[in-house]
């Protein structure tokens, strides 16, 4: 049998109104994730990554509106949620980690208040068992002395580690998709791999099913299961990675493989 689809989005459409002009940023867009599996999106600048992981979180902001099509995550049509459904849903089933880890934590909460917070956001537990859990979330996420971890700040930490906080954030409610958007860009790329096999460990552990935007190539054939191609709000190919690889049949794929 076909594992169903933790997200399922079926041609969607999101255009900016902007003065004089209204630009199509994603155009018909159609994608699933899995359970377990890395699903790339790949594309040049502007295509159109960004705004389709910003619809499907309900994170779009006027002038920008989600016009057409269906998002499913899970049996949940995300399409016909309140703002306040969605803000739970994106603190519950679904987790995001963006591309700049030092500016996405709060500058005046320590490491350990900003976990404790979260978790009590979303969950009914204690103070003491909110910390505990925290402590739990780090080394999950490969950080060792969480203790002394909880007590800083993120300008006292690395942009890595920085990163690998957003993460267990981002899964303290244990979430069924991750959505991350260039998630080691900002990093050098001895930190990047490490967090990208982070990321590879718990797809594997959790069956989190991740939509990954990237434009790194290596990226894409490191850790992905399939490979979405966009260009100019389009997806414009689709496959498994080594079909992508092997057998790329738009010349803008093979043109973005060779730029690599
Ligand atoms: N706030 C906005 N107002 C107007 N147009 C916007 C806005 N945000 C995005 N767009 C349009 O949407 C297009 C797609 O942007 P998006 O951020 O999704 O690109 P991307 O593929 O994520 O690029 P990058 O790789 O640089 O992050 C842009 O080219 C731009 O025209
Ligand atoms: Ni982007």
């Amino acid at each position: 049998m076909e594992t169903s689809a933790i997200l399922r989005v079926a041609q969607l459409t999101t255009r900016f109104h902007t003065p004089g002009k209204v630009i199509t940023a994603v155009d018909s867009v159609s994608l699933e994730v899995k359970p377990g599996q890395i699903v790339a999106l790949v594309g040049e600048s502007g295509s159109g990554k960004s705004v389709t992981a910003m619809s499907v979180l309900g994170l779009v902001d006027p002038p920008g509106v989600v016009e057409q099509g269906e998002i499913w995550l899970g049996g949940v049509n995300l399409r016909e949620c309140t703002p306040r459904r969605l803000r739970a849903l994106r603190g519950s089933q679904m987790g995001v980690i963006f591309q700049d880890p030092m500016n996405a934590l709060n500058p005046v909460l320590t490491i350990g208040a900003q976990m404790i917070e979260t978790i009590r956001l979303h969950q009914r537990v204690s103070r003491a068992e909110a910390k505990e859990l925290a402590r739990a979330q780090l080394t999950r996420v490969g950080l060792r002395d969480p203790d002394t971890l909880m007590t800083q700040y993120a300008f006292q930490i690395s942009g890595g580690m920085c990163q690998r906080v957003m993460i267990a954030l981002a899964l303290v409610s244990r979430p069924r998709l991750l959505i991350a958007d260039e998630p080691t860009t900002a990093l050098d790329v001895r930190v990047q791999a490490g967090i990208l096999k982070e990321l590879d460990r718990i797809r594997v552990e959790e069956d989190i099913g991740i939509l990954l935007i990237t434009h790194d190539w290596g990226v894409v054939a490191e850790l992905a299961d399939e490979v979405y191609v966009m260009k100019s709000g389009q997806i414009v190919e689709y496959g498994n990675v080594f079909d992508i690889f092997e057998n790329p049949r738009h010349p803008y794929t093979r043109e973005l493989i060779n730029s690599r």
